[in-house]
């Protein structure tokens, strides 16, 4: 095993997870690497586009997190992995793969990751970003229709059917798991620098380790 320090950011949907970890990780280019939860969404191949558009997608089985516990554990043990990617505008897995170096950090990232013990069990550091939920339904209906390809209709449904009702299932509940509750994520600059300050002294506790067997 290597001495990777894993960082688990989890939160609702439009909380600034994404925004949270692009801040962290500009503090620690060239000693971290990023996995997001959201490449392990299931490959649907056999359904048809409007088949898949109408999958639940905030429930931890739409994950498969048999694969990301495998790929995780090639990492942590120094191995550099070829790990899916996500396209959200098509509701399934890309063709091409992205190649996950370890690093003195990794950064996990994703709506449900504290749902499944494995993946909790794996984080040294948990944080889950908390935002208002209405906050983060008008952030959401930004992003997805200018990043995702999607309609306002098409997010008002999917957020009354089944984003509201999972993340008050298993994502709220989830909180619970975490060691730090950051408000309002990535724009937020005291916790960034409180976080970026205890990371940047795990590395040098990992350095010291990696001396100390030499
Ligand atoms: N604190 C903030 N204030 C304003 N907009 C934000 C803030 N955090 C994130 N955003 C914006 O909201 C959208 C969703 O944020 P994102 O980080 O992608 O959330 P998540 O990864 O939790 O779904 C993005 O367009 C992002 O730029
Ligand atoms: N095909 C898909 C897959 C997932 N979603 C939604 O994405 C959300 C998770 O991503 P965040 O960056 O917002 O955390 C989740 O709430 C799913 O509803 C989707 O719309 N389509």
């Amino acid at each position: 095993m290597t001495n990777t320090f894993v960082v688990g950011i989890a939160g609702g949907t439009g909380s600034g997870k994404s925004a949270l970890t692009r801040a962290l990780r500009g503090r620690f280019a060239g000693e971290s690497s990023l996995v997001m939860h959201d490449n392990y969404y299931r490959r649907n191949d056999t359904l048809t586009y409007d088949q898949r558009s109408r999958l639940n997608y905030d429930h931890p089985d739409a994950f498969d997190n048999d694969l990301l516990v495998e790929h995780l554990d090639e990492i942590l043990a120094g191995q550099a992995t070829e790990t899916p990617v996500y396209d959200f505008t098509v509701h399934n897995r890309a063709a091409q793969t992205n190649l996950v170096e370890p690093a003195p950090i990794l950064f996990l990232e994703g709506l449900l990751l504290f749902h499944d013990e494995r993946l909790r069990d794996r984080c040294h550091l948990r944080i889950y970003v908390d935002t208002d939920a209405d906050v983060r339904i008008l952030r959401r209906v930004k992003r997805d229709v200018i990043e995702r390809g999607r309609t306002i209709e098409s997010i008002e449904q999917q957020y009354l059917e089944t984003v509201k009702p999972m993340h008050e299932r298993y994502v709220e509940r989830s909180k619970k798991h975490a060691h730090i509750i950051v408000p309002e994520g990535g724009y937020n600059a005291t916790a960034i620098e409180l976080i970026a300050g205890g990371l940047a002294a795990e590395i040098e506790r990992g350095r010291a380790r990696d001396a100390n067997k030499l």
